[in-house]
């Protein structure tokens, strides 16, 4: 995979305030990447230090092979997208008028603008002023904004924040369509659980600092947090199930025609095939992998304080 955005030892600090420390991560092209901390954690400091509009106290950042705080950065920046966490438009303008105006600034053509608003499900108020807009309408013209030109890389800062669920579902499904377009994805978020479906990988960062990056699957690897199989039996069945059980096992609910177990991902197979040879007893099964949520919630419970 095509290296796409390359940061190496960053550190960003504004006055006393270390706002990012020693920072090294790499973007593959195509790739749609979560970064998830608490408030203050980094995040657009990190998207900041990508678009070229800070510049590191340490370390370097290359986006496209090119320094995007230098000479060519303006240039560069024509390929990015970026989503700002808090939106400002001039609301006398209309949608139309305010995607024109910002086409011109990134010097893209114009012939797109009406379909991006069509995109972002603004094509009935296209011809309204934005000051009529609801927050969740502009939020979506900011994305649609962030599309103009067709950028290789997106930097999406909360774009679900504020949203409905319809608008949210609308602007995951974006997400999918530019990531199987190939574009490289960078989004921020604290809609954990709704985002996991939608990205390749996840960086968490603490306090400015990145504590675990990976995908879902290596980010469980190393937690270590235990499988949830949630079972629902035939009534008066759960003891002789549970006496039959031999893999190591925490019990974590039991009534009259459920039981839920946890069990270490190294005895998971092992449990099943114990559960398969009692299904005469069992009438469901469910396998429930920690998430995104309750990964970053271990992690960061992990972090020295
Ligand atoms: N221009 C600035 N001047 C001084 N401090 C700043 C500046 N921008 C950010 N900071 C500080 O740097 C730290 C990181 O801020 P940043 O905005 O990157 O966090 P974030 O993870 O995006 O937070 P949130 O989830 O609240 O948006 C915070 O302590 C913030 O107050």
């Amino acid at each position: 995979m095509n290296t796409i955005v390359t940061l190496d030892g960053v550190t960003k600090r504004y006055g006393k305030l270390t706002a990012l420390e020693n920072a090294t991560l790499t973007l593959g092209a195509g790739e749609a990447v979560a970064l998830v901390g608490h408030n203050g954690a980094g995040k657009t400091t990190l998207m900041k230090l990508v678009l070229g509009l800070i510049r590191p106290n340490g370390g370097t950042v290359r986006v496209l092979e090119k320094d995007p705080a230098g000479r060519k950065g303006a240039q560069l920046r024509r390929r990015l997208g970026f989503l700002p966490e808090s939106v400002a438009f001039h609301s006398a303008m209309t949608g139309e008028e305010l995607l024109g105006f910002y086409a011109r600034l990134k010097r893209a053509p114009h012939s797109a603008n009406k379909a991006l608003l069509h995109q972002v499900g603004l094509a009935e108020a296209t011809h309204r002023r934005v000051g009529t807009y609801s927050k969740g309408m502009r939020q979506r013209l900011a994305l649609a904004q962030a599309l103009i030109g067709t950028p290789d890389i997106l930097l999406l800062d909360e774009p679900t924040s504020g949203l409905d669920p319809a608008s949210r579902a609308q602007v995951y499904a974006t997400i999918d369509r530019l990531r199987a377009s190939g574009a490289t994805i960078l989004v921020s978020t604290h809609a954990l659980a709704e985002i996991e479906p939608h990205v390749d990988r996840a960086i968490l960062l603490h306090q400015g600092r990145i504590i675990a990056a990976g995908d879902l699957a290596s980010l469980r690897k190393n937690a270590r947090l235990p499988t949830r199989i949630r079972l629902k039996v035939a009534p008066c069945s759960t003891e002789k199930i549970l006496t039959s059980l031999h893999s190591d096992i925490s019990l974590l609910h039991r009534s009259a025609d459920r039981l839920d177990l946890a069990v270490a991902q190294t005895h998971k197979l092992d449990l099943l095939l114990e559960l398969a040879a009692l299904r005469d007893m069992i009438e469901d099964l469910h396998v429930e992998e920690p998430g995104l949520e309750a990964l970053y919630h271990h992690l960061m419970s992990e972090v020295p304080a």
